[in-house]
């Protein structure tokens, strides 16, 4: 749709600036969204869009430039203010609390649910919008919060900032919703984003996955270095030109090995499928890229877990170490956050970084230095607190920490989250250069394309190999038909 100038928006923001210590993370940014418009914001990692959206819902404060929400008076600015005014944010970090279950969460954020039937109540809120954007998700209100997947998690922060108890809800800012669902649950999703903006409803959606900013933002804001670098008409707008805007290069895929199985000395890693004769075993050649694909949460991270623990992983480092794994979920199984970036990236290096038992910090630093380079992680200072960095940073030093090793298989649970394009198109030829050097990779993803880089792909269904697709075969018509009819492929 077409959004008329004259229209007053939702909510602007006039040459918002904002500096963390030397690092400049927003530099006069003027941003705003209309009544009815969903507006893509897009940008390389630590461009900047998280900040902005912080200080959009109010949590921080610029250092300069003025901020205006519908409703609500300049100086009465604050996260609870703007949520009475309608505004809504589900942040990259999800923020449930663990121990509680879905409904208490609920209640937690509407806080105008009260008295003898708050938790039916809670619990019925909660499940309508469930039903409505996520039709058949299957989540319990009285499941405890630490009990659900990641993209189950998700799941219920987007249904809570969507549904409405005391205030009305005019202006939802999604943080990469996407990044944990699989592809039928974005589809949902951005389903619904439509149906709320052409029912009056403002939307910012953040997302590195470009193809569904393409198709659902009215409009789109590129960010670069912490400054707007082009706007415009989402139709205006292609993959490319995206790519070009935020500074990256568009770089052509590489060609996909048609893998002889077994032809490089046999499986590295192997494993029976027990007690279910139509379920396939899973077998990972020497060099090649290995998939798991299918709908999320149907045993693929179980199996990378498994394959770990069983080849002898004890998730410490050692010296030559078998096997490394690169954790999707970066708050539980990933970052140690009191601890800086170097040590966060060198953690399974110190058996080579050590001699006499003390670390060598000039090689610590020089190995780490050069891997910052590689993946492009955004610091000034590596012993920064990995915190400090922005979520797709942070997603790179885990990267980095496996890919550093001397591991001749890693093992990768969705980890791609939150990187931008241009990184994912550097790792994408880094793992195709290791593979042709002799490394395995296992590759669960939640993204089609990604997917769709690998030489062979398990579909899971149920827990359990349903399918095998090889070379020319992986196609995302394929996939989906194993991963809803089982074999089918
Ligand atoms: N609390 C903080 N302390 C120090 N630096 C910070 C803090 N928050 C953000 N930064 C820095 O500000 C810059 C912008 O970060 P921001 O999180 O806004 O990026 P982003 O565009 O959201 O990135 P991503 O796509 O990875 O989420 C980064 O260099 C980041 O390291």
């Amino acid at each position: 749709m077409s959004i008329d100038p004259a229209v007053k928006p939702v909510i602007a923001v006039d040459g918002a600036s904002k500096t963390f210590g030397a690092v400049r993370a927003l530099s006069e940014v003027s941003f705003s969204v209309a009544r009815g418009e969903c507006v893509g914001l897009v940008g390389h990692n630590g461009a900047g869009k998280s900040t902005l959206v912080n200080i959009l819902n109010g949590s921080l404060t610029p250092d300069a430039g003025t901020i205006h929400l519908e409703g609500l008076a300049a100086d009465r600015y604050s996260v609870v203010a703007a949520r009475a005014s309608g505004l809504r944010c589900v942040f990259q970090e999800l923020s449930l609390c663990p121990n509680l279950t879905v409904t208490e969460n609920t209640r937690i954020m509407h806080s105008g649910i009260k008295g003898l039937g708050w938790r039916r109540n809670a619990a019925a809120l909660i499940r309508a919008k469930l039903d409505e954007i996520f039709p058949g998700h299957g989540i319990d209100g009285g499941q405890t919060v630490a009990e659900l997947s990641i993209a189950e998690r998700q799941m219920v922060e987007i249904a809570t900032a969507f549904s409405q108890s005391d205030h009305a809800v005019r202006l939802v800012i999604l943080d990469e919703p996407t990044s944990s669902l699989d592809s039928s649950l974005a589809a949902q999703l951005l389903a619904y984003i439509r149906r709320f903006v052409a029912e009056g409803g403002s939307v910012v959606l953040i997302s590195h996955i470009l193809s569904e900013i393409l198709t659902t933002a009215d409009r789109i804001v590129v960010m670069k270095d912490g400054q707007v670098v082009a706007s415009g008409p989402a139709a205006e707008f292609s993959v490319d030109t995206l790519v070009g805007a935020m500074g990256s290069v568009v770089r052509a895929r590489d060609a996909r090995r048609v893998f002889e199985a077994g032809a490089e000395g046999g499986p590295v890693l192997q494993q029976r499928a027990l007690g279910n004769a139509e379920a396939m075993d899973f077998v990972a050649y020497r060099g090649e890229i290995l998939g798991l694909a299918g709908l999320g949460g149907h045993g693929q991270t179980r199996t990378l877990v498994s394959l770990f623990m069983n080849a002898g992983g004890d998730w410490r480092g050692r010296r030559q170490t078998k096997i490394a794994f690169v954790a999707g979920d970066r708050h539980v199984d990933g970052n140690l956050p009191l601890w800086s970036t170097l040590k966060n990236l060198t953690l399974t290096l110190l058996p080579d970084l050590t001699r006499l038992g003390l670390i060598d910090r000039r090689k610590e630093a020089s190995v780490a230095g050069n891997w910052r380079e590689r993946m492009e992680i955004r610091t000034n200072d590596l012993g920064n607190p990995i915190l400090s960095l922005s979520g797709g940073n942070q997603q790179k030093v885990l990267f980095a920490r496996a890919l550093a090793t001397t591991a001749p298989v890693v093992l990768m649970d969705d980890p791609m989250r939150g990187v931008d394009i241009g990184t994912k198109q550097e790792v994408y030829h880094m793992l195709r250069v290791e593979a042709d050097k002799g490394r395995t990779f296992v590759w669960y993803s939640t993204e089609m394309d990604e997917v769709c880089q690998c030489d062979r792909v398990y579909v899971f269904r149920e827990g359990r190999i349903v399918a095998e697709l090889t070379g020319e075969d992986v196609t995302e018509e394929r996939v989906l038909a194993a991963s809803f009819a089982g074999g089918a492929a």
